[in-house]
């Protein structure tokens, strides 16, 4: 299972949701960059399971242990390791699904793929908790990128059909991203949340799931960061995005929505602001050819309802390869959005690592 992402700042990701634990390896880190630590377990806080009735039950610290790499708070340059433990798991909850596949959870590719060898409980490798080290690390890289003015933050745009508002692609301000990049189920409007809160109730009390939309912001980052063709910011910021479980799509800016405009609409006039040139829209979501122009990055991620549900599905029974019926039993998220907005964050934070290049002088300090 390959889960190292990333060239000049690469991750490593390891661990199983029911194994002793989980974590990560970070290798390209400058050095001589000082971590709060305390910040580091705000966001890791955002994610982390057992938290209420719109989480899964199952409760976990989520504590980052350091391996290594981290001196007097400071990062060394060496590979930075983190370990985070399992400590609540339930793997009785799984004894009977390494038989019978959960419709739209990884166990019967997973089986495929590996020969039936695959941990399946908790959903091992597969696991949406494999996001915490994922947070540990966009939360380091968050605060090297804060210290160079960068900076990135999302809330929950839809939940199945509630929307909450959309950013302003142009105005959007660092203090509205750091208001919402430091709380639990972040919105724009609270009178949405109100209705997404009972949207992801009724789905519960139901035996079901929702889905939804996070919306992301950066500011802060100058134009000319990043290139044409693979290397690019939606190229870059897609493949980690799309690593992040449950995750069905990408767009940026106008995206999907651009190829229903007229060139006249989509185009962003230019203009400029004393000697700095800016757009007066920015349906482009700050990148053309790849590349930033200086306006906001503004992307979106929509994450499909969680698969584990206990109503009824139907099945198959893969040693008798009989057809059966399936509901699950367990401890799962009614709706994953409101965790995965502080994944998504991270992910946008290490992949602007990998595109900024600090080795070779992208950004000032
Ligand atoms: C933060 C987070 C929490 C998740 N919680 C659950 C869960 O409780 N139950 C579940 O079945 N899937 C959950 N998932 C989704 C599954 O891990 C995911 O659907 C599965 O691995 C299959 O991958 P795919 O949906 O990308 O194809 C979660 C994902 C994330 C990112
Ligand atoms: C533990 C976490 O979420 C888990 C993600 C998950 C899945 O299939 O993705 C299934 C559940 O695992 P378990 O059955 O062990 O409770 C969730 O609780 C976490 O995010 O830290």
């Amino acid at each position: 299972m390959s889960s190292t992402w990333g060239e000049t700042v690469k991750i490593s990701i390891f661990g199983e949701s029911h194994g002793k634990a989980i974590g990560v390896v970070l290798d390209g880190l400058p050095a001589g960059e000082r971590i709060d630590f305390d910040a580091v377990a705000l966001q890791m806080g955002r994610r982390a399971p057992g938290r209420d009735s719109t989480s899964t039950p199952r409760k976990e610290s989520d504590l980052p242990q350091i391996v290594s790499g981290i001196l007097n708070d400071t990062t060394t340059g060496a590979p930075l390791c983190a370990l985070i433990e399992n400590t609540n798991t339930r793997s009785g909850d799984y004894d009977n699904l390494k038989l019978v596949p959960r419709p739209g959870h990884a166990d019967f590719p997973a089986h495929l793929r590996y020969g039936g060898y695959n941990d399946v409980r908790g959903g091992g490798h597969f696991s949406g908790r494999l996001t915490a080290p994922l947070v540990f690390a966009g939360a380091v890289c968050r605060q090297i990128l804060q210290r160079r003015g960068i900076v990135i933050g999302a809330h929950v745009s839809s939940i199945k059909d509630v929307h909450d508002d959309p950013f302003d692609p142009v105005r959007v301000s660092e203090d509205l991203l750091t208001s919402l990049s430091s709380v639990y189920f972040p919105v724009i409007n609270e009178s949405a949340k109100q209705k997404m809160l009972g949207t992801i109730e009724a789905a519960r009390l139901a035996q079901n799931s929702v889905g939804g939309v996070v919306e992301c912001a950066v500011t802060g980052l100058k134009a000319g960061i990043g290139g044409p063709l693979f290397g690019g910011i939606e190229p870059v910021f897609s493949s980690i995005l799309f690593g992040i479980p449950a995750v069905k799509g990408v767009e940026f800016g106008a995206g999907f929505g651009a190829s229903a405009l007229f060139g006249s609409e989509n185009n962003d006039p230019y203009y400029c602001d004393g000697e700095i040139v800016k757009t007066k829209t920015n349906h482009a979501g700050g990148i053309l050819g790849g590349i930033s122009t200086g306006m906001p990055i503004i992307f979106r991620a929509a994450f499909k309802p969680t698969p584990s549900i206990s109503l009824e599905q139907d099945s198959v029974d893969l040693t008798a390869k009989v057809d059966t019926k399936l509901s699950v039993h367990g401890r799962h998220d009614p709706c994953i959005v409101p965790r995965a907005v502080p994944v998504v964050e991270a992910a946008a934070a290490i992949a602007l690592m990998n595109l900024i290049n600090l080795q070779t002088g992208g950004m000032e300090r």
